[in-house]
């Protein structure tokens, strides 16, 4: 998706994406990730979910990337945070209690801004991208990483190409992922919700090949 689609999207308020309570298969699945206190979570283009409190709350550090401004600025003020942005390189980067946002373009980050992330949290992330992006997505996530980490990954399946949120099959993650992941498909539910008729949400659970 082009930048401008998003910005748009924020400075619309059409962000049906963003959850008001925190994400059910995450308190469910955060166990699998085998974290010790202190040990930072990376939340790739995190709009302003509520999630990355409650990581927090789990004694994470947390580490998110998201391109709207609006969106970083949002997190703060709702959660009544006094934080002012720093510009560092390309990113607008606030900080406060071991919650880190950079407000920016994904594909800007570097192997130095993850150096410390030892888990992965992709809640509409990878869905969000159109396919030809999702392969760039994969592509630099695997290359930016440090060793060792894990990933809890949300997809959705469903017939056809219209998104976002796109269909993304096994086989494309398996495509996505595999050459530096074990992929564990944890959990899968059939959505029941009459707009969302006809789509499965599945968590997996990656777990980079040299945790041995
Ligand atoms: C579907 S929303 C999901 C947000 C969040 N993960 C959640 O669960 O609420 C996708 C988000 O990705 C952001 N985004 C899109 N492209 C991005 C990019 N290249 N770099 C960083 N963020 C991006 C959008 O602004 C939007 O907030």
């Amino acid at each position: 998706m082009e930048h401008d689609f998003w910005h748009n999207r924020w400075a619309e308020q059409r962000i049906g994406f963003h959850q008001q309570t925190i994400n059910s298969y995450l308190k469910t699945f955060f166990h699998q990730l085998e974290l010790s206190d202190g040990e930072q979570v990376f939340v790739p283009l995190c709009g302003k979910s509520s999630d990355m409190v409650w990581l927090r709350e789990q004694d994470c550090e947390v580490l998110g990337v998201e391109l709207s401004d609006t969106a970083c600025a949002a997190f703060f003020a709702e959660n009544a945070i006094d934080v002012a942005g720093v510009i560092e390189g390309a990113f607008t980067v606030r900080e406060v209690d071991s919650i880190r946002l950079m407000g920016g373009d994904f594909f800007q980050l570097t192997a130095q801004a993850l150096k410390k992330v030892a888990a992965v949290y992709d809640r509409a992330a990878l869905v969000a991208l159109p396919r030809h992006m999702r392969a760039q997505y994969a592509h630099r996530l695997s290359a930016l990483l440090p060793p060792g980490v894990k990933m809890l990954l949300i997809t959705l399946e469903f017939e056809g190409e219209q998104g976002p949120p796109f269909s993304v099959t096994p086989e494309e993650v398996d495509a996505l992922f595999s050459t530096r992941f074990e992929l564990k498909r944890l959990h899968e539910v059939q959505l029941s919700d009459p707009r969302d008729a006809g789509r499965t949400e599945v968590v997996w659970l990656l777990t980079d090949k040299s945790c041995g």
